[in-house]
């Protein structure tokens, strides 16, 4: 008998059909509430567990689903993941990466851009009807090209970034990262430096690493300290990789001029958050892969993970601390 597996998203049909090839497949139904206790009863008897990401794969979440082996995620990330409870139960765990990089690289520039040179505040000021002639000065912003990129966490998407902003840009790249990339050093030059001296020197900051135990708050109050009082910080990770208290008070101190944000502590932002107020935050809802070429694609992957690892039919993407 095909396997039972719980999917918790509606998936393009090919994706669908694909998985119904292969397995009997549960989703929500039409209005129902995704909730937790409600997840629970759909693993109860589940094999696999196609994921958003949405919600977190806990030891709890866990107990209720004793027949789980593969759990995938359609996503690079997977701090959503209790990796210990699951390498305990013998769970396999898949991702996402590689599909997604051009995509979320180009979000990432568009960040850069618009906190630079302001186009949000900018497209706000125009739709509030107070563009009303030369405004001069009071409207310029900082150029992008040629200025000092720091990249921390030169990943598979840091690389990315790093050929758009050395080919396109012509910037000068710096990087800190767990382990040095001496190959990538030379093919774009790039320049590896401590955390601290990264920050001190970049006019862009941007975050790329994984949220993990050791990245938890990695960029804080001391960290925003260092930074130029012209610098754009710019997070992609996980909102939780930064004391986002300590971004807000930077910001708000002058000690840095802007940020471009797409992840955030609480998702979606509380309306009360200090950075709805900001002229100089941009910030989007975290979609770093969110178009349509790329959603699919990484919707198939994680298909085909799931079903790969599920019925041992060939390779799939499994997270690096669970791979054996
Ligand atoms: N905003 C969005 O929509 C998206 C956000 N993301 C986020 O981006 C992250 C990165 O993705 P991706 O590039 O594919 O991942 P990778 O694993 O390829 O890159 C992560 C990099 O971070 C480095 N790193 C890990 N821990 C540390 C540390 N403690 N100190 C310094 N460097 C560290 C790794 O070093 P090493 O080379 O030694 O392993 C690696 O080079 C994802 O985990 C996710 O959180 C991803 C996609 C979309
Ligand atoms: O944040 C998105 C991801 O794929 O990770």
């Amino acid at each position: 008998m095909k396997p039972l597996i719980f999917v918790d998203r509606r998936l393009p049909s090919n994706v669908q059909y694909y998985l119904e090839e292969h397995c009997r497949v549960l989703t929500w139904k039409p209005d129902e509430q995704r909730e937790e206790t409600k997840l629970k009863e759909y693993l109860a008897e589940a094999e696999g567990y196609f994921t958003s990401g949405a919600m977190k794969v806990s030891d709890e979440l866990l107990n209720a689903a004793p027949k789980l082996k593969v759990i995938s995620t359609m996503s690079v990330g997977y701090n959503h993941f209790d990796i210990a409870a699951m390498r305990s139960r013998g769970i396999i765990g898949t991702h996402t990466p590689y599909v997604l990089d051009d995509t979320v690289a180009d979000l990432i520039m568009g960040l850069m851009l618009t906190s630079a040179r302001r186009i949000s505040e900018l497209d706000r000021l125009i739709r509030n009807k107070q563009w009303k002639g030369n405004e001069g000065r009071k409207l310029f912003g900082l150029d992008v090209h040629h200025r000092k990129l720091g990249i921390i966490g030169m990943g598979r998407i840091g690389e990315v970034v790093a050929k758009r902003a050395k080919y396109g840009f012509d910037m000068d790249i710096s990087y800190y990262n767990r382990s040095r990339k001496p190959q990538l050093e030379e093919q774009l030059g790039l320049t590896y430096k401590s955390l601290e001296q990264l920050l001190a020197d970049s006019d862009f900051v941007l975050l790329l690493t994984p949220l993990t135990p050791e990245t938890k708050g990695l960029i804080g109050a001391k960290q925003f300290s260092l930074m130029k009082q012209s610098a754009i910080f710019i997070n992609a990770s996980r909102g939780a990789t930064i004391d986002e208290q300590a971004l807000v008070e930077a910001l708000q101190n002058g000690q840095i001029a802007g940020a471009g944000l797409d992840v955030f502590i609480k998702e979606p932002l509380p309306l009360e958050h200090p950075f709805m107020e900001m002229e100089q935050v941009v910030m989007t809802p975290h979609i770093g892969s969110a178009t349509e070429a790329t959603r699919d694609d990484m919707a198939m992957l994680a298909a085909r993970n799931l079903v790969h690892a599920l019925l041992d039919l060939g390779e799939a993407h499994i997270v690096p601390e669970l791979a054996r």
